[in-house]
C-alpha cells in the first residue's frame, strides 16, 4: 500500500503541474488582444486547447489511477483515466489511458488466457489516498478457486455492484468485463447492435464506447462529433456525469425531441397519437400536405394593379396556375426552392396579359373616335416586357397572390398547420382512418411533442431551407459562441487551485476581469473554434461522425429516418432490448429497423450477464419475460443478495407508511416507487405529503432519496430498492403492458416489494 501510495501521489503531483501549466497558458492567451488574423486564429486554437485540457485534468481527479498489470517479463503498467507521461524521462508512460491498446489485458486477460499477465491489481483510492488493493494472480490454480468463473476483478466488481446508488450513473472504467470490453472496442464502422436484457450494462457500455471511439479516432470525431440519443431528459441527467468523468466532453447528448434545432419539443400527447406519427406512411402524408399548400383555385383570380397601369385588373386563369405549378413541381426542387420557378411562370403570363391589354387601342374600331383615339397598336419589345415583369413583381396584389398560391413555409408552419385543420388533414392524410386523423388533430398553440420532431425534420427535407432558417442557424451559432466563451472563462477561473502560486492566481484573475463572455465570443466570429458538438447542436443538417442510440427499441420508423439522415456514414452503435419495448411505435425486432437502410449489413453483439438485478429478483422478472416471448432468455444475474422480493396487498391508506418504512430501510441509498401512469395523480401527492425528500413530476431530480415514477420514466434507471404499486394496472394500461412490467421489475439493485391491488 505504501509503495502504491508513493506512485499514486507522484501521479497526482504531475497532474497538478499539468493543470497549472495549462491554466497559466490559457490565462495568457485570454489577455492578448489584436494582432494579425493568423495570430488571432492561433490564439483561438490555443484557447480551445487549454480550455479542454484544464477541464479534462479537473475531471479525472477522482480515481485517476485504478489499476496495475504485472507481466511475466518487463515493467509493470499502471492504468488510469488518462495517459500521463514523464517529461524528464523521454516521455516514458507513467500512467496508461484505459483505452490504449496496451491497457486491454487489464480487462480481458484471464487465467486461461493470461496474455503474459502475471497479476492484475485493482487500486482503490479515496480522494488522493490509496485505501485498498485487490490482487488477482492469473494462474490456473487461482482460476479454479474463483466462485464466479469468467469475472474480471471479481472483488472490485462485486463491491461496485453492491454499493448504494446516488441518483447519478457512475463510470465502470475500473471493472469493465471482457464481454463488455469486446463491444466497447469494436471497430467504428457500420451499424453495431448491442442487444442485452436489463442490467447487462448496455448504457454503461454505450457511454464507454463513445469515450473509446473519441480516443481512438480523435481526429475524425473531433471534427464530426458523436451524438448520443437517450429516451428522456431525466435519463440524460442520470447519465450526464459519465463521460465528463472519463474526461470526454466532445459529445452531444440529446433526446429525440432535441434534434430539431430551434424547437423544444416538450408537449405531451397520447401514446396512440405518437404511434401514428411514427409510421412510415407519414412520409406520404407530409408530401401530400406540401402539395395541398400549392393551391389551384377553380375560378380565375382578379388582380388589381396599383402602380404599373394603375386601376387595370388582370385575371389569373386556373389553367395558367396549373401550368406554373406543373413547371415548378417538375423542376424536382424542394417546395421553397421551387417557388421562384412558379413566380417566373405566373409573372410572365401576367406581363403578357398586361402588354396585350395596354398594347391594344380599345377605340381603334370606334367610328366616332376623333383625334383622341390613337389608331396605332403599341408594340412591346423584350426589354419593355422585362420592365413590366420587374414592375409586376413589386405589385402588392401580385405578391399577395403568389404567397397565397405557393406559400414559403417553415417546417413548423407545415406541421402545425396540418394538425390544426380537419380539411388539411382530410386532404393530406387520406391514407389514415378518420379515427387516426382525429388523434392528430390539435390546437396549434402549445408547441411540439417529441414525436413531431421526425415529422419536422421530414418536412424540412421536403420544403428546403429558406433564408429565415439560415438566419436562425447563424443566431444559434452566435449564442453557442457566447456559451462557449462563458465556459472558457469559467474554466480559467476554476483552474486556480487552492495552493497555486500567487503568480498564477493573479494572471488568471486579471484575464477574467478584463474580458467578458460576449467580447470573447466576438473574437471567435468564424465559429470555427466551437467544438464540433457545439456546432452540431445548432445545425439540423449536421452529419455526425458516429451516432449512439440508447433504449433504441423505443424509436419509431420515422425517428430512424431522422437519425439515419444525421449519420450518412452509417457508423452507429445501437443498444437496447426488444423485450423492454414500451412505446406502441417501438420495435419488436432489429431486422425490421435496419432492413431499409443497410439491409442485413449490421452486426449483433449480445450481453448476457445482468450486473444490476440480484438473482432473487430476476427469478420473478423471468416469469414475465416468458409471458412476453417464451423463446427469450433472461440475462444471468451476477450476484445474489439472499433477500427475496416480497408481495403485499395494497392498502392505499397505508401506502405512505410503507414507502416511509422502505425509505428508512435503504438508508443512504435511493428508493424508486413505480406506479401505474393512470394512478399517479391519486398516489403521487399522497406519498409526497407523507414522506420527506420525495420527488415526482415530469423531470424528477433523482439525487433526492425517494422518487415516484411511471414505468416510462423509470426506463433505463435503477434504484437500491423498488416498490412496485399495482402491477395489474400497469399491465392493463398498455398493449405492451407485460413489457412495461418486465422493465419495472428489473430496476432494483437490492430489494423489491410488490403491492398488488386489493
Ligand atoms: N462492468 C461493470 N462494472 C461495474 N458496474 C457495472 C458493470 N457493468 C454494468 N454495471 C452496472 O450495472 C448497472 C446496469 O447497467 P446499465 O444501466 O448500463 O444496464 P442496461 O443494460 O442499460 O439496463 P436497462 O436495459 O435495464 O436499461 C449499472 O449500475 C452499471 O453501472
Amino acid at each position: 500500500m505504501a509503495h502504491e501510495q508513493g506512485y499514486v501521489s507522484a501521479l497526482y503531483q504531475r497532474l497538478d503541474e499539468m493543470r497549472e501549466q495549462a491554466g497559466r497558458r490559457l490565462a495568457t492567451l485570454l489577455r492578448q488582444t489584436g494582432g494579425t488574423p493568423q495570430a488571432k486564429t492561433e490564439r483561438d486554437s490555443g484557447v480551445a486547447l487549454y480550455t479542454d485540457q484544464v477541464a479534462q485534468y479537473g475531471a479525472v481527479e477522482h480515481g485517476l489511477c485504478f489499476g496495475r498489470l504485472d507481466f511475466e517479463e518487463g515493467d509493470p503498467r499502471y492504468i488510469g483515466r488518462i495517459g500521463i507521461f514523464d517529461e524528464g524521462d523521454d516521455h516514458q508512460p507513467l500512467l496508461l489511458d484505459w483505452r490504449a491498446p496496451a491497457s486491454r489485458p487489464f480487462y480481458v486477460a484471464t487465467a486461461a488466457s493470461p496474455d503474459g499477465v502475471r497479476r492484475r491489481r485493482h487500486i482503490r483510492t479515496r480522494r488522493r489516498t490509496v485505501v485498498g488493493l485487490d490482487d488477482e494472480v492469473l494462474d490456473l490454480e487461482a482460476a479454479r478457486e474463483s466462485v464466479h468463473e469468467g469475472l474480471t476483478g471479481e472483488a472490485a466488481l462485486l463491491s461496485a455492484l453492491s454499493a448504494s446508488r446516488t441518483g447519478r450513473m457512475r463510470d465502470i472504467v475500473e471493472t469493465i468485463q471482457a464481454e463488455q470490453d469486446g463491444v466497447i472496442r469494436s471497430p467504428m464502422d457500420g451499424v453495431l447492435v448491442v442487444q442485452g436484457g436489463p442490467g447487462t450494462g448496455k448504457t454503461a457500455v454505450a457511454l464507454h464506447r463513445a469515450a473509446y471511439l473519441l480516443y481512438t479516432h480523435r481526429q475524425k470525431l473531433s471534427t464530426r462529433a458523436v451524438l448520443i440519443v437517450g429516451p428522456n431528459e431525466t435519463f440524460l441527467r442520470y447519465i450526464s456525469q459519465v463521460l465528463p468523468s472519463l474526461a470526454e466532453t466532445g459529445v452531444l447528448l440529446g433526446t429525440l425531441g432535441d434534434l430539431f434545432p430551434g424547437v423544444v419539443a416538450r408537449r405531451d400527447e397520447a401514446p396512440e397519437a405518437a404511434e401514428v406519427k411514427g409510421r412510415p406512411v407519414m412520409v406520404e402524408v407530409l408530401a401530400a400536405a406540401v402539395g395541398d399548400r400549392q393551391r389551384l383555385p377553380d375560378e380565375p383570380l382578379p388582380i388589381k394593379l396599383d402602380s404599373v397601369a394603375q386601376g387595370e385588373t388582370l385575371s389569373l386563369q386556373p389553367a395558367t396556375i396549373r401550368h406554373a405549378r406543373e413547371r415548378a413541381r417538375r423542376s424536382g426542387k424542394q417546395h421553397n426552392l421551387a417557388r421562384p420557378i412558379f413566380d417566373t411562370e405566373i409573372v410572365h403570363a401576367l406581363a403578357a396579359q398586361l402588354a396585350e391589354k395596354i398594347g391594344t387601342d380599345p377605340y381603334a374600331d370606334d367610328p366616332l373616335g376623333g383625334d383622341d383615339a390613337p389608331g396605332e397598336e403599341i408594340l412591346f419589345d423584350e426589354a419593355d416586357l422585362a420592365e413590366i415583369r420587374r414592375e409586376l413583381r413589386k405589385e402588392p396584389e401580385v405578391l399577395g397572390t403568389l404567397d397565397w398560391l405557393w406559400p414559403i413555409l417553415t417546417p413548423q408552419q407545415l406541421v402545425a398547420g396540418l394538425f390544426a385543420s380537419d380539411t388539411r388533414l382530410a386532404n393530406a392524410a387520406a391514407v389514415l382512418t378518420e379515427d387516426e386523423r382525429k388523434l392528430l388533430r390539435r390546437d396549434p398553440a402549445g408547441g411540439f411533442t417529441p414525436a413531431d420532431v421526425p415529422l419536422l425534420d421530414e418536412a424540412a427535407e421536403l420544403l428546403g431551407e429558406d433564408e429565415a432558417s439560415k438566419e436562425a442557424l447563424a443566431e444559434r451559432l452566435r449564442r453557442a459562441r457566447i456559451e462557449y466563451a462563458e465556459g472558457a472563462l469559467e474554466i480559467a477561473r476554476g483552474s486556480i487551485s487552492i495552493d497555486a502560486e500567487d503568480e498564477v492566481e493573479n494572471e488568471v484573475l486579471s484575464a477574467t476581469d478584463i474580458i467578458g463572455a460576449s467580447e470573447l465570443a466576438e473574437r471567435h466570429v468564424d465559429g470555427e473554434r466551437l467544438t464540433a458538438a457545439q456546432r452540431a447542436a445548432a445545425d439540423r443538417k449536421w452529419a455526425f461522425g458516429h451516432v449512439i442510440v440508447d433504449e433504441a427499441q423505443e424509436l419509431s420508423p420515422m425517428a430512424w429516418r431522422l437519425l439515419m439522415r444525421r449519420c450518412p456514414s452509417r457508423s452507429m452503435t445501437v443498444v437496447g432490448d426488444v423485450a423492454q419495448t414500451g412505446d406502441l411505435g417501438g420495435a419488436s425486432s432489429w431486422d425490421t429497423i435496419f432492413e431499409p437502410y443497410v439491409a442485413t449489413r449490421w452486426r449483433l453483439s449480445e450481453l448476457k450477464v445482468n450486473y444490476r438485478t440480484p438473482a432473487e429478483i430476476m427469478a420473478v422478472a423471468a416469469e414475465v419475460l416468458a409471458r412476453i416471448d417464451p423463446a427469450l432468455e433472461p440475462p444471468r444475474s451476477v450476484r445474489q443478495t439472499g433477500e427475496e422480493p416480497w408481495t403485499r396487498r395494497l392498502d392505499v391508506a397505508q401506502l405512505p407508511k410503507v414507502v416511509l418504512d422502505e425509505a428508512v430501510e435503504v438508508g443512504d441509498g435511493r428508493l424508486g416507487v413505480i406506479v401505474p401512469a393512470g394512478r399517479m395523480a391519486e398516489l403521487g401527492p399522497a406519498i409526497a405529503d407523507a414522506v420527506p425528500e420525495v420527488v415526482l413530476g415530469a423531470e424528477p431530480d433523482l439525487e433526492k432519496r425517494v422518487a415516484v415514477l411511471t414505468v416510462r420514466q423509470a426506463k433505463g434507471l435503477e434504484f437500491d430498492s423498488v416498490l412496485l404499486v399495482d402491477p395489474d394496472a400497469i399491465v392493463a394500461e398498455s398493449p405492451r403492458g407485460q413489457n412495461d412490467l418486465y422493465v419495472a421489475l428489473t430496476r432494483a439493485t437490492q430489494r423489491l416489494g410488490i403491492l398488488t391491488a386489493a
